[in-house]
């Protein structure tokens, strides 16, 4: 039994994570979804809270024929603590996945095998880019599996990053 873990923030879950677990779960017979910063929200960088990024990431996971568990992981302040807490939150894991060079130094550290999976393309999709065109009036749909798209339709979430990029 291989369990694995993807950690990311997913501001929004995007086609470039959906690609990036299809590949996973070949390699997998378990996979962990780690949400990072799950208390951020209603800011430009994490626009979506926590729970609605669960609805997004389970919605859009319809056809992976693997178990996932989506958790929800909050910051802490002491980057040394860091696994500790996420090991604390998840079922065990052999691997995680992640391109984040923090994320890979905390890990390594703490003796777990990391793997950085190939950048699927990167110019159009990230979470950067994708919240730009948002906020920008631009089209956004094309970025993200379809079952994403209907949850920010559903809780309005162009209404919510366009506001809270207006200025005062
Ligand atoms: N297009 C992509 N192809 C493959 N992996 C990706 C892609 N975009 C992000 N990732 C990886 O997915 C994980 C989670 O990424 P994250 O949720 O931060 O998305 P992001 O697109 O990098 O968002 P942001 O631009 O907000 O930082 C990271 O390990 C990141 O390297
Ligand atoms: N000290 C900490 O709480 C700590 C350390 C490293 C990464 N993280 C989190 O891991 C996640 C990594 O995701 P990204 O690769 O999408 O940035 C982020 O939510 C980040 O805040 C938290």
């Amino acid at each position: 039994m291989k369990r694995g873990l993807y950690v990311g923030r997913f501001q929004p879950y995007h086609n470039g994570h959906k690609s990036v677990i299809e590949r996973i779960a070949d390699e997998v017979d378990e996979l962990i979804i780690g949400i990072g910063s799950a208390e951020i929200s209603h800011d430009l960088r994490h626009p979506f809270t926590a729970g609605e990024r669960v609805l997004m990431i389970s919605r859009a996971l319809k056809d992976i024929n693997i178990p996932v568990y989506i958790i929800p992981l909050e910051d802490v302040k002491r980057n040394a603590l860091w696994v500790a807490h996420v090991k604390s939150m998840t079922p065990p894991f052999d691997i995680v996945y992640t391109g984040n060079p923090l994320v890979i130094e905390l890990f390594r550290e703490a003796g777990i095998r990391v793997t950085s999976p190939p950048m699927y393309r990167r110019e159009t999709l990230s979470g950067t880019a994708i919240r730009a065109r948002m906020i920008a009036g631009d089209a956004w749909e094309e970025c993200v599996p379809s079952e994403v798209a209907d949850v920010i339709r559903e809780i309005h979430g162009i209404d919510r990053i366009q506001q809270i990029a207006k200025t005062d």
